[in-house]
């Protein structure tokens, strides 16, 4: 059977939209002067259905899992770099270890399919499917049993920390050779050329760029596309791809606040709307990757990254440092003063109105 099971995703409160406008427009300041923090205050104000909203325990969830298809040529790293980077998140290390700390993340690291025996540890989730992602040059990437067992992980995991008391989820990952099936998945979800699909990663020279394109090319001519979401997810993902997938629906499903990172949880995100549209409404796009397909992956689901600081490190730490901004989004719409606490009027000394 290829499909989860009950999946419901609410419509935003589209209802309340006007209001929400109105508060913002209250504050002391020029309409629309606070840009798209505006956009972002009020598409939270609509996630939780209040013109009060409040963004409690943040949880960064950095899914890890490996890759058989870097045994094509596809990425410039060391496989065994992802079970170390891991190790080193869970000791506060790293990129993600230490912008959690700087912006105030409960950091928990998943282990989806990574090819390593990891000691236990507080922070560490065990959601292994397997030990590494298949060579999807050669068979497809997953069984549909362990994809839809990966998307359950994920919908677990996220509906553990929603009981926690979490409403903000920010997603990362760590996987050597993933940019291979995000690529595949952009091509795949949202009809992209391979060769405007495919980019460096984690820095491929020009050959390699070439050579990645023709691999991916010939394993999506060698599986082909089918009309089911979950099963191109298995043919072409990757397990830490589906958990985040399965994690996202699973907290658009309770109204949380989404946060994807790159070019990795993006193409989570391309998945998980193909099962079901309505999770985009719950997520933030924290910044344009470097990565050239992201930017399709972006326009496809018609974000607008928060951030643009030239990124290409995955880990979550775009999603971590975009969060400062959306709180400041929430900060405004609940502290902000507004015109009649300011006490200044809705018009300047001379009399011309402040728009
Ligand atoms: O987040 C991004 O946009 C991004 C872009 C390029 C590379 N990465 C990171 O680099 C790794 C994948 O690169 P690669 O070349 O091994 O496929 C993986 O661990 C990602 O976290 C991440
Ligand atoms: C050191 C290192 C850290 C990373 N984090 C995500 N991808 C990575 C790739 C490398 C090589």
């Amino acid at each position: 059977m290829t499909k989860l099971d009950n999946i419901h995703i609410d419509a935003l409160r589209v209802d309340m939209e006007e209001q929400l406008q109105y508060k913002i427009d209250q504050k002391a300041k020029p309409i629309g002067s606070l840009g798209q923090m505006e956009d972002i205050a009020k598409k939270i104000g609509l996630i939780q259905g209040t013109l009060s909203p409040v963004l409690n325990k943040p949880v960064m969830l950095t899914v890890a899992a490996d890759h058989c298809i870097c045994e094509e040529g596809v990425s410039p790293c060391p496989v065994e770099i992802t079970w170390q980077q891991c190790l080193n998140f869970l000791n506060g290390g790293g990129g993600i270890g230490l912008f959690s700390k700087v912006y105030g993340f409960d950091l928990r690291v998943v282990d989806a399919g990574v090819d390593y025996d990891f000691p236990d540890h507080p922070k560490l989730i065990d959601a292994k499917v397997r030990k590494g992602t298949r060579n999807f040059y050669k068979e497809p990437a997953m069984t549909t049993d362990e994809c839809l067992q990966a998307l359950n992980n994920g919908r677990k995991i996220v509906a553990q920390i929603a009981e926690e008391g979490s409403n903000v989820v920010g997603f990362g990952e760590m996987g050597i050779g993933n940019t291979s099936p995000a690529s595949a998945l952009l091509s795949v979800f949202a009809g992209v050329d391979i060769e405007s699909a495919v980019g460096p990663g984690s820095g491929l020279d020009a050959e390699g760029v070439r050579n990645k394109a023709r691999i991916i090319k010939a394993a999506i001519e060698k599986h082909g596309i089918s009309d089911n979401a979950i099963e191109n997810l298995a043919r072409f993902g990757g397990l830490e791809i589906a958990t985040i997938a399965g994690g996202m629906l699973e907290a658009a499903s309770r109204r949380m606040v989404i946060i994807t990172d790159g070019f990795i949880t993006t193409s989570a995100l391309l998945a998980a709307h193909a099962i079901h549209s309505g999770v985009v409404d719950y997520a933030f796009f924290s910044h344009q990757s470097k990565e050239q397909g992201h930017k399709k992956m972006v326009d496809f689901l018609n974000g607008e990254p928060i951030l643009n600081l030239g990124f290409r490190l995955g880990e979550g730490t775009g999603s971590a440092v975009a969060y400062s901004v959306i709180k400041g989004a929430v900060a405004m719409l609940n502290e902000m003063t507004s015109f009649d606490e300011a006490a200044i009027y809705n018009t300047a000394n001379d009399g011309i109105r402040i728009e």
